[in-house]
């Protein structure tokens, strides 16, 4: 099937004044009682038929006589022509468009054949009564390609075919659409909603005012105008448009908009237009539904349905030919013109195609579930009411539509999905009722724009509402006589009933309503709306809700009678149709209000733009707490380093503190305790002059362990001997030397003068010893954790890139260096103890030599300096050389005098036990061993021992030291030099 190539202007608004309200009909003698009240189409128009139709004679030989008990003159009884619809926009209030202004520049003259020719514009524009406008609004149709007015170029293949439906095209459908659920439907109700439109109103007054008496104008009266009923005669090639048939003689009169028949049941029945056999498509749209369209556009709902005996030209009316496109594409392309005029207003179309076969209604754009166009099985489609939408058919799918070309598509989808059949009279006879809603949404594109101007006049608009209006265009299914084919019979015997089903409403309507609101008819009695699906759907339309425009297409000559049946009495029950309608339905059309808010009634309009804002919130707002992760991810990061650094500074300060804090203590030891000498003296020196500026590291731990040694060695000197003066030196390096003279020197003061008590120097020994303890723990701290940040270096870098193996190797060497140190000031304690120990068991020592040695002591301490005291005190016992104080220290410790030695030997317990609690501390701390350091707890039971021997030394004295002494000798002679403490 193709599609129609539209070959009229894309644009044809009426955009100029409105076509003149028809005069009333000059009375005809035969009907003065009826004519009186008609009002007759005096369209003046250039296209007029040939005389042939104008001029048949027409005889009434019965004039009053009924047809099917409505008198022709009684039916029509009041005929309002088009324009009696609302006016639309004063051409000067929108800006002028591209195709109103091609309208003006070139126009084609479209003949009774539809062959149109050029015409200067302007002799159209000197026709500016309103006859001569609507004149030339016939005249100035052109007819451009459809295609082209889309604008995007696009070619669709057609076939010729005299029927728009007989065509087959390969477009395919639209990705775009949407199903309007029970919860995704859109409410058409907006019609309900009664608001006083004064605007419409008075135009309908005024245009009535000319043509009727002011007196008889009524409300009810008004809203008739919003109905307009049109009649289109089938030309009918059999008869070469001789309108005579056996029936009678049948006369057609397109400019007073008459059909009569002047025979059995004939009268003469007047129309708001009458359209001959050489009116073309073209024509019936502008006359019957040009305006209404532009009104839905504008806010109305609309309906346009086409009724008739099957085969005389319904389809063809209402989808045309590509050569003569038919109602449904040229109300498409005045859409979208409509749209492009008003740029101040946005829009959204969505498109829906349903048809009722068999009192089924069917989606014509859903694709069945079985897959192919009309087959499998589908969703069935209830009709629905409320009070916001009216009735509506639910589950239905929408299609939401840009371009003329993109509606067209999914109409012709529809098409192809139709149920049609052959019939007597038409070989491809619509076998059902098919219903093309177009719903338009509409809002004012500056939200707060305020008050508009409409036509010269104010209107109050809500702004930033969504208009929602509906066009419903409808291509009946034609009412026939039973049929030979059994499948038609059923098909015919649904049409009829539905199609009778209308007809009885229609004929029913009053326009009354009982308490409910719900319509009755004169009598008060329920109208039968829900005897059929077709009824039921148009009931909004009939109960007045929308403007309607019936297009009933008929025909007559002898063609009909020739092929064997006459329909005549189905043209006049059609005709009768048409005038019943007109009578009978009372339309209280409305602009749709404004719908504000994002509810049912704002359409999808609304719907998107505030999900777009949702949408826009929701993205700045992911993109904000993703900003915000990511600066707290860096901040968490930085937070972490920060730490680390915090920690690394920390380690560093504490060690810096416990050094600081390590010799303050031994110098406020040495001022406040009033001790000048002795060991502890001894320790302050040492670690003044090992110290230095160095805090931690290698460095450090060294002189800690110079300071331990020197303090072992200052024990040592009450146990002097020429080995352990020597095995001092070598292990204690130059420190050793450095400091020994002072301390001898001072140390023999403390004892000789007794100035220091014992008490004191223990109290400064213990200090010492938590110094000790305290920095060796700060040493296994720094040691665990450069060993931690080495391996997860080393694990790291076996992640990283080989290049950086030569760092963690140095970094390694550079904890070996540490931790070589370490072992090797544990060594240099080790080998001090040991040396103690062998000088504490020298049995040689004479006490004469003592004695001497006592004696010279004092002599020096007399007189001389401490450096000439200790070149001769170092050297070696027996030698001619000087002596070591340490040589000399010990000796004096057994002296013979009792009291004397009582409290050194008790001095030299509490060194002892000092010193084994400092090798045990070490012992227990950190035992390194190689390039593995490990911490190794001490057993239980030697610290226990350990314990209990220091406890019952403290307690005992002399026979505790002795076996305190022996247990250490034991102990040290199980330790291999070099091997871990
Ligand atoms: N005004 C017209 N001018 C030229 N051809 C016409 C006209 N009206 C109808 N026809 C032709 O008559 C045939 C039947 O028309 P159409 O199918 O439109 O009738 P119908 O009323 O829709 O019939 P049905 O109810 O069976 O579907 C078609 O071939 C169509 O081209």
């Amino acid at each position: 099937m193709s599609l129609p190539v539209l070959s009229r202007p894309l644009a044809d608004p009426p955009t100029g004044a409105l076509p003149p309200i028809p005069s009333n009909k000059p009375p005809r003698k035969s009907l003065p009682q009826i004519t009186s009240r008609l009002k007759a189409p005096s369209r003046t128009t250039t296209l007029s038929p040939p005389p042939v139709a104008s001029t048949v004679d027409l005889s009434y030989p019965k004039p009053s006589e009924r047809a099917s008990g409505i008198s022709p003159g009684k039916s029509v009884r009041k005929t309002v022509s088009i324009g009696s619809f609302p006016q639309p926009p004063n051409a000067a209030s929108r800006p002028p468009t591209s195709a109103s202004a091609a309208s003006t520049t070139s126009t084609r003259k479209r003949t009774s054949d539809g062959t149109g020719s050029t015409v200067q514009p302007s002799t159209i524009k000197s026709k500016k009564s309103p006859k001569a406008s609507l004149a030339a609004s016939f005249m100035t149709s052109q007819t451009p390609s459809l295609l082209n007015s889309t604008g995007d170029g696009m070619t669709i293949s057609t076939k010729a075919a005299n029927r728009i439906s007989d065509a087959q095209s390969s477009i395919h459908s639209l990705p775009q659409s949407r199903s309007s659920s029970a919860n995704g439907s859109y409410s058409t109700s907006a019609t309900t909603i009664e608001e006083v439109d004064d605007d419409s109103r008075g135009r309908t007054k005024d245009l009535d005012d000319t043509t009727m008496d002011s007196k008889q104008i009524s409300k009810g009266k008004e809203i008739k105008g919003n109905v307009i009923v049109s009649v289109r005669v089938r030309p009918d090639p059999g008869t070469q448009n001789n309108y005579q048939s056996e029936e009678g003689e049948w006369m057609v009169d397109g400019r007073r908009g008459l059909v009569a028949c002047r025979g059995k049941d004939g009268g003469d029945y007047h129309y708001d237009n009458v359209f001959t056999t050489y009116d073309d498509n073209a024509k019936v749209y502008d006359a019957s539904a040009k305006r209404l369209v532009r009104r839905v556009m504008e806010g109305y709902h609309g309906t346009v349905f086409a009724y008739g005996m099957t085969g005389t030209g319904k389809t063809f009316s209402m989808q045309g030919t590509m050569s003569s496109p038919g109602v449904i594409p040229l109300a498409i392309t005045d859409i979208f013109s409509y749209i492009r005029e008003t740029p101040h207003r946005e829009f959204l179309l969505r498109v829906s195609y349903l048809e009722i076969y068999n009192e089924k209604i069917h989606d014509l754009l859903a694709v069945p579930v079985g897959g192919g166009v009309g087959g499998g099985q589908q969703e069935e489609i209830k009709l629905r009411e409320d009070n916001k939408r009216g009735v509506y058919a639910t589950p239905l799918k929408e299609e939401i539509v840009q371009s003329p070309t993109q509606l067209l598509r999914v109409i012709h989808r529809g098409d192809t999905a139709r149920r049609t059949g052959s019939t007597q009279f038409n070989s491809r006879s619509s076998r059902s009722h098919a219903v093309v809603q177009i719903v338009v949404e509409s809002r004012e594109r500056i939200p707060g724009a305020g008050a508009m101007h409409e036509n010269g006049k104010r209107v109050a608009m809500f702004p930033g509402g969504v208009r929602v209006s509906t066009l419903s265009l409808i291509d009946l299914a034609g009412s026939e006589r039973a049929a030979d084919d059994k499948e038609r019979r059923a098909e015919g015997a649904h049409i009829n009933k539905s199609l009778l089903t209308l007809g009885t409403v229609i004929a029913r309507l009053s326009g009354n309503r009982d308490k409910n609101g719900n319509p009755t008819d004169k009598d008060g009695k329920h109208l039968p709306y829900r005897d059929s699906k077709l009824t039921r759907l148009l009931q909004p339309a009939l109960s007045g809700n929308s403007l309607v425009s019936i297009l009933c297409t008929i025909q007559i000559g002898a063609g009909l009678t020739v092929a064997g049946n006459n329909h005549t009495a189905e043209t006049l029950n059609t005709l009768k149709f048409a005038a019943r309608a007109k009578n009978n339905i009372v339309s209280h059309a409305k602009k749709a209000t404004e719908e504000v808010g994002s509810g049912v009634n704002a359409g999808l309009l609304e719907r998107y733009r505030t999900e777009i804002q949702t949408l826009r919130a929701q993205l700045e707002g992911q993109q904000k707490s993703a900003d915000e992760k990511e600066e707290r991810q860096i901040e968490r990061e930085a937070e972490q380093r920060h730490e680390e650094q915090m920690l690394e500074m920390q380690l560093a300060r504490t060690a810096l503190k416990e050094r600081i804090e390590h010799l303050n203590r031994l110098i406020l030891c040495s001022k406040s305790t009033g001790v000048n000498g002795g060991s502890v003296s001894a320790l302050g020196m040492h670690s003044r002059l090992s110290g230095g500026t160095e805090y931690a590291g290698s460095r450090s731990v060294r002189s800690s362990a110079s300071q331990s040694t020197l303090g072992v060695s200052s024990g040592l000197r009450r146990y002097p001997s020429g080995a352990s003066l020597g095995g001092a030196r070598s292990n204690s390096g130059h420190l050793s030397f450095a400091t020994i003279p002072d301390e001898d020197e001072e140390g023999g003061d403390d004892y000789g003068d007794g100035r220091a008590t014992l008490q004191a120097q223990v109290r400064a020994l213990q200090a010492d010893l938590q110094d000790k303890t305290r920095y060796i723990s700060t040493l296994e701290k720094r040691l665990l954790q450069a060993r931690r940040s080495s391996h997860s270096r080393v694990s790291m870098a076996f992640n990283k890139s080989p290049g950086e193996d030569g760092d963690i190797c140095r970094k390694l060497e550079e904890k070996d260096a540490i931790i070589s140190d370490l072992q090797r000031t544990v060594a240099a304690l080790r080998s001090a103890v040991r040396k103690r120990d062998m000088a504490e068991l020298t049995p040689e020592m004479s006490s004469s030599e003592f004695k001497h040695n006592r004696a010279q002591e004092g002599h020096q301490s007399s007189g001389s300096n401490g450096s000439s005291q200790m070149s001769h005190s170092s050297t070696p016992a027996g030698s001619a050389g000087p002596r070591s104080p340490l040589a000399t220290s010990p000796l004096a410790l057994l002296s013979p005098q009792k009291a004397m030695d009582k409290k050194r030997k008790t001095v030299d317990e509490m060194s002892k036990m000092l010193d084994e609690m400092i090798q045990d501390k070490v012992e227990s701390g950190q035992l390194i061993k190689g390039r593995s350091p490990s911490l190794r707890l001490p057993s239980r039971r030697s610290s226990l021992q350990r314990h209990s021997r220091r406890t019952s030394s403290v307690g005992t004295g002399g026979p505790a030291m002795n076996s305190l002494v022996a247990s250490l000798r034991e102990r040290d002679s199980t330790i291999e030099p070099g091997e871990g403490v």
